[in-house]
């Protein structure tokens, strides 16, 4: 049927509210309330629509997800906040040696919030009035690469925040364990060289010029933290990690605030073994101070905060050959 210029605009906008609210329930609620094909007739309509009005295709249409030719390079970025990397605990005695120097650095008590560390790729997302305009690698911390279009893939990335904020937040971007081992299995019939871990697949994938490979490659993002955010309110981290979730940024649900060093040690224990039930693959904890006005009074070394800290697990290896140790006596 012929339509005119404001019905096409009514019925695109329509159809852009109907597929962010599917992608959102499918994709990080993990609960679609309408079947695939009916997304994809509606999709469908969306793409000629806005071929046959090509004034209303705008970048944060869920059309423009899988866009554009392959890049030639990518571009080199700033950070306007530098992305600075974490300081290593690898035993309860060095957590006990952290809680003791950021409790001698404030003169207050000090809550934590543990976080498992994902094992992916730290990218820098940023939002303007609400709209996905540039995406990032962490590179040298100062200097990263602009990935924008290929994380415009990530269907957890949402192309339009809930509220028009305007912020830059960091995330890991990963490869689950299904779609790793899916992946390597199709390399090895093809005679490809598989990935050696997930985060290699994902660093991999995030590098491939051509948005269509990505696009292919069945990413996923944890977000959890904040480069610079206008007009912030928040005065905690785990006030961040709310709000975060509440813009439709997906953040990883295991965090727990702990009220002291001892409860954060029992955190990291629990993990150990229960990881290994994760359909993606962490490396360790991340603990932060909590209250971000104490983050500010301990501050950073040339290279890493001084308000957190990574407990690092043992590498799987050594578990294993501990087993075997084990199973052979
Ligand atoms: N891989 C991760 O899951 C993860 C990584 C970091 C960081 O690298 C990180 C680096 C900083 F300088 C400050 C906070 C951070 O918080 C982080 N939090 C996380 N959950």
């Amino acid at each position: 049927m012929v339509m005119n210029a404001d019905e096409a605009k009514k019925k695109i906008d329509t159809l852009r509210e109907e597929l962010e609210q599917y992608r959102h329930e499918y994709h990080t609620l993990d609960a679609p309330s309408v079947p695939d094909y009916e997304y994809d007739q509606k999709m469908q309509e969306l793409i000629e629509l806005e071929e046959e009005f090509p004034d209303f295709q705008t970048a944060d249409s869920p059309s423009q997800r899988v866009g554009g030719a392959p890049l030639d390079a990518f571009v080199k970025v700033q950070h306007d906040v530098p992305m600075l990397s974490l300081g290593n605990a690898f035993d309860d005695q060095e957590l006990r040696d952290f809680d003791r120097r950021v409790r001698g650095g404030t003169d207050e008590d000090v809550s934590y919030v543990c976080e498992l560390k994902i094992d992916g790729l730290a990218v820098s997302l940023r939002y303007e009035d609400g709209v996905f305009v540039r995406g990032a690698t962490r590179g040298d911390g100062t200097t990263g690469e602009d990935i924008t279009k290929n994380l415009r893939t990530i269907r957890n990335i949402p192309l339009r925040l809930k509220q028009p904020e305007t912020l830059e937040v960091r995330g890991e971007a990963y490869m689950p364990k299904p779609s790793f081992n899916a992946l390597n299995e199709a390399r090895e019939e093809r005679g490809d060289e598989p990935f050696a871990n997930p985060r290699n697949a994902a660093a991999g994938s995030l590098r491939q010029l051509d948005p269509k490979i990505a696009a292919k490659r069945n990413l996923d993002i944890f977000l959890y933290g904040i480069g610079q955010w206008q007009d912030e309110s928040s005065e905690a981290h785990s006030e961040r990690l709310e709000q975060m979730e509440k813009l439709g940024l997906k953040t990883n649900p295991e965090w727990k605030k702990c009220n002291d060093i001892e409860e954060v040690i029992d955190y990291v224990h629990s993990w150990v073994e229960k990881r290994q039930d994760l359909d993606y693959e962490i490396d360790g904890i991340v603990i932060k101070v909590d209250r971000l006005d104490q983050q500010d009074t301990l501050g950073f070394t040339a290279k890493s905060p001084r308000w957190a800290t990574a407990y690092k697990f043992p590498a799987e290896e050594a578990i294993t050959t501990l087993k075997d140790i084990e199973l052979s006596v």
